[in-house]
């Protein structure tokens, strides 16, 4: 089943105003949104991130990951260069959903890591599945990524898909206490490239 694009609308921000634009995805009734900024349409490669929505990182304020950093980082690159894409994918928890992240984070809090805690519930490390990114960026006429990343599956993901992947841009902010072991899991056990790679990197927001 198709994603459908379906309305767009401006969407001013504190770093600018972006144009939003909202997408369903019929096959799983999930709600998409992509903020863009500038002329994206022009063939040229494109600055982006798909940023997968994470309730408590995004909105709540936790310092369990590194999200909500990462969101205002890539946010603020975009801005800077005057053009990009950020893409908000629906799917909470790595693809399990808001209450099953609830429930890995009580199991986390019990002393499993990420990974762990997941299989514990029955579910794989990582369910999610970035198909619904291609009719998005056809839609918006972007064919070529710089990507804010350090998830060597979302570069796979979309060269698979037919996207060139002109560039991988670290994007490590967001580090605390408590998401130290978050994110050596990540590193560990997840492939995440989380080494002293600097060139073009996204600055700490
Ligand atoms: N199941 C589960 N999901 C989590 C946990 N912590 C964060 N998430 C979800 O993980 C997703 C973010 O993925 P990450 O692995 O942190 O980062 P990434 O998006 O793959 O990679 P980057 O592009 O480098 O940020 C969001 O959907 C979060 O809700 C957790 O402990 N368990
Ligand atoms: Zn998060």
């Amino acid at each position: 089943m198709p994603v459908v694009f379906v309305a767009a609308s401006k969407l001013p921000t504190p770093f600018a105003q972006f144009t939003m634009h909202g997408f369903l995805d019929e096959a799983t009734g999930r709600e998409h949104v992509v903020l863009s900024l500038g002329e994206i349409a022009d063939g040229a490669p494109v600055l982006g991130r798909l940023h997968s929505e994470c309730l408590t990182g995004d909105a709540l304020f936790s310092q369990r990951c590194d999200c909500g950093s990462q969101l205002e980082g890539a946010l603020k690159a975009i801005a800077r260069e005057g053009r990009g894409v950020l893409l908000y994918l629906r799917q909470e928890g790595r693809g399990i959903g808001l209450l099953n992240k609830i429930r890995a984070y009580e199991l986390q809090d019990g002393g499993a890591d990420t990974v762990e805690a997941n299989e514990r519930l029955g579910f794989a490390a990582d369910q999610r599945d970035y198909a619904m990114c291609l009719p998005m960026l056809e839609h918006l006429g972007v064919k070529s990524l710089r990507l804010m990343t350090n998830n060597p599956r979302k570069v796979k993901a979309l060269t698979d898909m037919g996207i060139v992947v002109a560039e991988r841009v670290p994007l490590h902010t967001g580090h605390n206490p408590h998401n130290k072991l978050y994110l050596a899991t990540k590193a560990s056990k997840l492939d995440h490239m989380m080494g002293n790679e600097h060139q073009g990197e996204v600055d700490r927001a």
